[in-house]
């Protein structure tokens, strides 16, 4: 029953909210920073470099400033964030750590029933009876003490698996759930992708791969590390004991902590790959474009069209130099000659000094010399252990604070609760109000569109023409709320399209993008996820197929609607550790003009829905015949009006093909991202200007 239980949680994911924690409340005379977001976004920034920033993943050196963000971190998330994956499996979870710090116990007793066995041999020896029977007791029980570590081990590890699994199961669905909910220009900015990249590091971490060694378990072995210390310190102390030998104890722990420091005075504090000027941080970046532009099959056909790979490699090795060569400091102090120096057995010899000092009392057994020398060499191990492990959970904190961080960002096409307005529909279309919009893509100088001023009756068709990156499907973008606009106002039957919730907005209406998507799917999903709730019932794919005339296309595939289409460029996405179980079916590829029809059938999908008010075609037909083209303009046409024959929806299609432009009610010629004319196909003739020149030119 439990474990049905717990498989119910994992199912259902969205039950569980990070808790949101307010602000935190600020010491004036402290200046910090405001949010998580704020703090991981001053870790990136290189040192001393305002403005420049590490890429993701890259590690955070360890300074006094970095150290306080994590503290910031640590309390503004990553407790909450913490409690949060131990709410998910609060037995598991405790079962983890107590398993965790009982473990780490497990040397110290070792080393105590290993000193028990010596020091009974060593009696046996000296009093020359030999009897068995103590001595085999020791050595069962040290045989039993192995066979309950083992188990606890294995106790522990699938424990630990399980713990693991839901966690990672529970930020994967997280991200993706915020992921797909996040809108162009949020996902355009440059810093936001970076953030997004960096919470996807810290996902992966909870598989045990992807970067580095880091594990959320560090958090925990942390913990078991410092336990394990304190247990082998209160071995040697209870060795040592007494006054005259507190000189051999403070021997003992320097010499434990002596390749430590050592390690600590030759090492920068800096010890990450990380760049730390602009041009290690521009050789990175470079680096990386270059590493995927040589993994990615996307851009497989243009690098051997144009042969490229030796400009690739070029490149990407004079990256690399540039970052190798900003390491390099680190390795070269590395292999100083204090380094070179075999620190072990440096070690190894001062502590001989306690342990001879430790033989000239009477008291001192053979035994407890073994258990001595073992509690100092496994405190080495461990305190190196620990260092590491609190190095990449200092990491760790950052990376999970791009996941916290990334939780909280909201799509910016998306009204404020108190703004938003319910979508009113019409039963004759869409009406659309164009006065004085703007827009400048990000990064841009110029803008893409400049004060464009039209008015469109709901119902109405219009063309939109004119010359290439004159602003057209900036114009669709905006009109369709893919990105927003700088200035001026859309108004869509009456209300600021920015009132509308985008989901809502979304629903009433359907388009082809002129780089429509190409799904690595099946022709029936390629075509169904058009009107998602439909995608399951076939007779709703087969009339947009029909709409679509695509009926012989389908026919013609060898698994019809069930045939797999290649979509070039596609590449899967693995995780690490996850292996392919099964073999990928045979795919069909389709030629331009076959997938334009696929992507018509698509929007035909939800076209027929009485919701729908407005049709936007971005050159729907570029790849068809002029025969196929009539064909779909007729269609579309068709869609647009009743079964009575009134204008129920507001068509806008974006043609290079004028034939097809004397269709609409209205023609709209843009020059230079604005409107130049706007009228009928007659009226703009008549004007004899720009629109009339560029028709005359192409009939
Ligand atoms: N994502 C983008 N980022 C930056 N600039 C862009 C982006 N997309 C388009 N532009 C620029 O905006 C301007 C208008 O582009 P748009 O795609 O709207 O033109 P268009 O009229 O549809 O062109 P075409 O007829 O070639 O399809 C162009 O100068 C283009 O370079």
């Amino acid at each position: 029953m439990r474990h049905r239980s717990n498989s119910r949680r994992m199912l259902f994911p969205g039950d569980f909210q990070i808790p949101q924690r307010p602000p935190l409340a600020k010491n004036p005379k402290v200046i910090g920073p405001d949010s998580v977001y704020d703090a991981w976004l001053a870790s990136r920034e290189l040192p001393g470099q305002k403005g420049l920033f590490l890429v993701p993943g890259a590690t955070r050196p360890l300074t006094i400033e970095n150290a306080k963000l994590a503290w910031f971190v640590s309390q503004a998330c990553t407790f909450e964030f913490l409690s949060v994956l131990w709410g998910l499996n609060p037995l598991r979870t405790t079962l983890m750590m107590s398993l965790n710090i009982i473990r780490s116990l497990f040397p110290a007793f070792r080393g105590y029933s290993q000193a028990l066995i010596v020091d009974e041999l060593q009696s046996l020896i000296a009093s020359e009876s030999f009897t068995w029977s103590r001595l085999l007791w020791l050595m069962s029980t040290e045989v039993l003490r192995r066979i309950v570590e083992g188990l606890l081990d294995s106790l522990a590890a699938s424990n630990e698996n399980i713990v693991l699994g839901s966690a990672r199961f529970f930020i994967e669905y997280k991200q993706m759930e915020h992921r797909v909910r996040l809108d162009v220009p949020t996902l355009s900015d440059p810093v936001v992708r970076d953030l997004l990249q960096e919470s996807d590091l810290f996902a992966r971490s909870f598989s045990g791969g992807g970067f580095g060694i880091l594990s959320p378990l560090d958090f925990i072995h942390v913990l078991s590390l410092t336990t394990e210390i304190a247990s082998h310190l209160l071995l040697i102390v209870s060795l040592t004991r007494g006054a005259s030998h507190l000189g051999v104890l403070l021997l003992s722990i320097f010499s434990a902590l002596l390749p430590v420091m050592v390690s600590w005075c030759t090492c920068p504090t800096d010890q990450s790959e990380s760049p730390s000027t602009a041009r290690e941080a521009r050789a990175a970046d470079r680096q990386e474009r270059m590493r995927n532009l040589a993994y990615s099959d996307a851009y497989r056909p243009e690098i051997a069209l144009f042969g490229l790979g030796d400009w690739i490699l070029k490149s990407w090795s004079s990256a690399r130099k540039i970052v190798l060569a900003s390491e390099q400091p680190y390795y070269l102090r590395n292999s100083s000659i204090l380094s070179q120096f075999n620190l072990s057995e440096l070690v190894f010899a001062l502590q001989n000094f306690p342990l001879l000092l430790l033989l000239q009392t009477s008291a001192t057994s053979l035994g407890s010399l073994t258990v001595y020398r073992s509690s100092i060499q496994s405190m080495i191990y461990a305190s190196r252990n620990l260092i590491t492990t609190t190095k990449m959970a200092f990491q760790g904190i950052f990376l999970m604070s791009a996941f916290c961080a990334s939780m909280k960002l909201k799509p910016r096409l998306q009204p404020k609760v108190e703004d938003t307005v319910k979508y009113p529909q019409r039963p004759d279309g869409m009406k659309i109000d164009v006065r004085g919009l703007s827009y400048t893509y990000p990064g841009c100088l110029e803008p893409a569109l400049r004060n464009v001023n039209f008015s469109l009756k709901a119902g109405e068709t219009l063309a939109v023409v004119g010359y290439n990156g004159s602003g057209k499907s900036t114009l669709a973008r905006i009109l369709l709320r893919i990105v927003d606009f700088d200035r001026g106002s859309l108004l869509i039957n009456g209300v600021d399209v920015r009132r509308y919730s985008p989901v809502e907005y979304h629903r009433h209406l359907t388009a082809v993008f002129q780089g429509f998507s190409k799904f690595n799917s099946s022709v029936k999903e390629n075509i169904g996820l058009g009107n998602i709730d439909k995608i399951g019932y076939r007779p709703a794919i087969e009339t947009a197929v029909h709409l679509a005339e695509a009926d012989n296309l389908v026919e013609s595939l060898p698994n019809g609607l069930k045939t797999q289409l290649e979509s070039p460029g596609f590449e899967s996405i693995s995780y690490s550790g996850s292996m392919n179980s099964f073999q990928s079916p045979q795919r069909h590829g389709l030629s331009g003009g076959e997938w334009q029809r696929i992507a018509i059938a698509r929007a035909f999908m939800r076209a027929t829905e009485p919701e729908v008010d407005l049709l936007l075609f971005d050159e729907p037909t570029s790849s068809l015949d002029a025969h196929a083209q009539n064909q779909i303009f007729d269609t579309i046409e068709k869609l647009s009006r009743s079964p009575s024959g009134e204008r129920t929806k507001t068509v806008i299609f974006i043609t290079h093909r004028l034939s097809t432009a004397r269709r609409a009610d209205k023609v709209a010629m843009m020059e230079n991202g604005t409107i130049s004319e706007f009228g009928t196909h007659q009226e703009l003739l008549e004007k004899n200007g720009p629109y009339a020149a560029l028709y005359r030119a192409s009939v």
